[in-house]
């Protein structure tokens, strides 16, 4: 029996697609391309219904799916295509056809069947009611009592063709789309692209938006957002220079902040792929890089970083390659990504006290907002955003979950910044996709209880054993991504699980743990590996758990319970990504995390009602929310900043993972791969660890 075959579809055919897991398991996320990236399509009077929530796709006979096909590349240009292809140094704006409109109630109609919400969070208020500063007489932006919070409707994206024909984007960058596979557009890009392509046609009732609008979207996880704000960037920028007759310059324009490198890099990629063929560039923000920043900072600046080699070591090859050639210099760029720190360490380096200023940037984005802004990066995030001086900065913030303290914030200093530069305020328009933005409707969540640490173990151990899944439950597929609560506690897991895949299947290679005590390079194999499938199950802490896109991850395993509501959704969001549904989300929890477990046990609920399973169909039972204890606010607090206490290090039991030597493992290991050899044995080796008893099963 092929192992790689048996790891990655399961060993038993379905045959009873009635049952739920087996309805997940028949559906191979990783099974090439989604159909509809869509998450909601209700049925509105008069129109026509496409989808609902729940509705399954055709069925497919397992047998049908293709083979191993972990990460479903898009459809890339053929190389060298773009060397081909003429360079678009700028955009030529596409004439607009107003014809191509839609009416106000075709908008509502579109609104409400995708579930989307626009709201008004700030306006400008009318002359009567201008606040007067003391020193001189300016417009101010005042957020609305809660009850004035205006809805708006906008213009609607139904189509990829109306981003040109209606909002004039590049042609080659409306090519580059089409090239990556993107079909239908998402909720979040249906919503939020007129609006910021194009505010004056999108939202023509709502006066002089020649500034834009400073924007909030709440959309869930995979759901597209990472080119909802790509496309407006770059886009505004081609017009600006195609308008100004600026050709073949560099300025550093846009700037997005990414909470980590993975998802910095991430972006970079997918920028790079709808670039390709224009002149702009999108660079990735590295230590010890310089970016054009205010220029006489600048020039104080570069002699005294060329002086200073050794503060910080460069990780990898490339990156020293970098510094030898390029220290000092600033990079050409026009879109640079970055994590906080890293830009914030170049604004303040160099031997002036003041910080350095970035006037050129008109559009900052804050991926993963409400991390950028929790207290553990806020004043790194409003280090940067303070640092873009041009008055008509554009400002927007994106995730799938976005506290209400987050949004007082962002509304607050939106206040700030325009009272003290003294300019005209932009409305600030929140955008928020479905019913709730707390849930991951589309993937199958299971919540297992085991009695103790070496229970969860087993639990885990025994997903990663073909042999034993039953039709009982959704199987765990490959490749996965297992979450822990420390480093600490996902190198001890990777330890303890290093040998448990054959040796004929690749062994300890299939494992890996990812976590930021890494050194980049090693970080960026890691990811590699796991994005070609060479890495089956992925150890990791909460530093994978925002925004990284894999676009064939089969599940989630929370081996600790997350921190808080909003980490369960962003971890479980890595499977089930663009609409893809199959996935499965499996958290252990032991009686230490019982008193925390309703935040998890409430997200699921909500999930599962968004999408339409309830009774027997329903993972989570209302018995077991009745009888879990609600979550008092002090602990929610403790819980999010430290996790569960007993597991930090040197917490006690509950801080090691461990059972056997990794020695005797690897003996064992050999053992069974030698005998699975010479019997050359179809079936999996059976399970000689003796210890089953301690599992406690998936439907606990
Ligand atoms: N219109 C579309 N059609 C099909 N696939 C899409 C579409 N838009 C985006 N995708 C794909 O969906 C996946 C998820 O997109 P993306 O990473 O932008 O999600 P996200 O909303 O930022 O998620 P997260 O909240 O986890 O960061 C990516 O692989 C992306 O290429």
């Amino acid at each position: 029996m092929d192992i790689l075959k048996v790891l990655s579809r399961g060993t038993k055919k379905v045959t009873n697609n009635s049952q739920l897991g087996v309805k997940a398991a028949a559906k191979l996320p990783s099974a090439g391309a989604k159909p509809n990236p869509q998450l909601f399509h209700d049925e509105v009077r008069g129109q026509k219904r496409k989808r609902k929530v729940g509705d399954e796709p055709e069925e497919k006979d397992e047998s049908d799916l293709p083979e191993v096909d972990f990460f479903a590349p898009k459809p890339e240009s053929k190389p060298g295509n773009e060397k081909k292809q003429k360079v678009e140094q700028t955009s030529t704006p596409a004439p607009v056809q107003a014809t191509k409109l839609l009416t106000e109630e075709q908008c509502r109609q579109l609104l409400k069947s995708h579930r989307l919400k626009i709201t008004l969070l700030s306006k400008v208020e009318d002359q009567s009611r201008v606040k007067k500063s003391k020193k001189k007489k300016k417009k101010v932006a005042v957020e609305p009592k809660k009850e004035e919070k205006k809805q708006l409707i906008p213009q609607v994206l139904e189509t990829f063709g109306e981003l040109r024909t209606s909002y004039g984007i590049s042609r080659r960058v409306a090519e580059n789309l089409v090239v990556q596979g993107y079909r239908e557009p998402t909720e979040v890009q249906m919503g939020s692209l007129p609006l910021l392509l194009r505010p004056d046609l999108a939202l023509p009732d709502e006066g002089s938006l020649e500034h834009g609008v400073d924007f909030l979207a709440v959309a869930p996880t995979g759901s597209g957002k990472t080119i909802s704000f790509l496309i407006p960037a770059v886009n505004n920028i081609m017009r600006r220079r195609s308008e100004e007759k600026l050709n073949n310059i560099h300025e550093l324009e846009a700037i997005i902040i990414a909470p980590t490198r993975e998802l910095a890099y991430q972006i970079v990629n997918e920028g790079r792929k709808i670039l390709q063929g224009t002149s702009l560039r999108i660079v990735a923000m590295k230590k010890g890089m310089a970016v054009a920043a205010d220029k006489q900072e600048l020039s104080e600046d570069s002699s005294d970083e060329s002086g200073n080699e050794s503060e910080h070591e460069p990780d990898s090859e490339e990156e020293r390659k970098y510094q030898k050639t390029k220290r000092g210099t600033p990079t050409k760029a026009d879109v640079l990504v970055t994590t906080p720190l890293l830009l914030l360490n170049f604004l303040n380096s160099g031997s002036s006290q003041a910080q350095k200023v970035l006037p050129t940037v008109r559009d900052l984005i804050l991926d993963e907002a409400d991390v950028l802004l929790d207290p553990l990066f806020r004043e790194q995030t409003l280090g940067i955003w303070t640092a873009c001086t041009r008055p008509e900065l554009r400002v927007s913030f994106w995730s799938a979950t976005m506290g209400s303290n987050i949004e007082s914030l962002v509304t607050e200093r939106l206040q700030q910044r325009t009272e003290s530069l003294g300019t005209e305020p932009k409305p600030f328009v929140r955008l928020v996709v479905g019913l709730k933005d707390t849930a991951v409707p589309n993937i199958t969540h299971k919540l297992t209880y085991t009695a103790s640490e070496q229970g969860k173990l087993l639990a885990l151990r025994q997903l990663l054993r073909p042999s034993s899944r039953d039709e009982s439950g959704p199987p765990l597929r490959p490749p996965f991504l297992v979450f822990t609560q420390t480093i600490d506690r996902a190198t001890a897991l990777h330890e303890e699980l290093k040998y448990d895949i054959p040796l004929e299947a690749g062994g300890s290679t299939r494992i890996a743990a990812l976590h930021s005590g890494l050194a980049d390079s090693a970080r960026a194999t890691i990811m590699r590996k796991f994005r070609a499938g060479d890495i089956w199950v992925l150890i990791t802490t909460d530093v994978l758990a925002r925004g990284v896109d894999f676009a064939g991850v089969n599940g989630v395993v929370n081996f600790d319970v997350p921190g808080s509501s909003a980490a369960y959704v962003h971890r479980v969001g890595r499977t089930g990504r663009a609409g893809r549904e199959g996935g499965v989300a499996v958290t252990f929890y032991t009686k230490e995390d019982i008193p925390f477990v309703k935040m998890v046990a409430n997200v699921i609920a909500a999930s599962e009602k968004q999408a339409g399973k309830t009774g027997d169909d329903a993972g989570i039972q209302k018995w077991l929310l009745d009888a879990l204890p609600n979550v008092a606010k002090a602990d929610r607090k403790k819980l999010k900043e430290r996790g569960v206490e007993a597991r930090r290090t040197g917490g006690g039991t509950q801080a090691k993972i461990t059972s056997r030597s990794g020695f005797e493992r690897r003996k064992e290991n050999n053992k069974r791969g030698a005998i699975a050899a010479s019997k050359k044995r179809r079936d999996e080796p059976s399970d000689d660890s003796g210890d089953e008893d301690e599992w406690g099963g998936l439907d606990d």
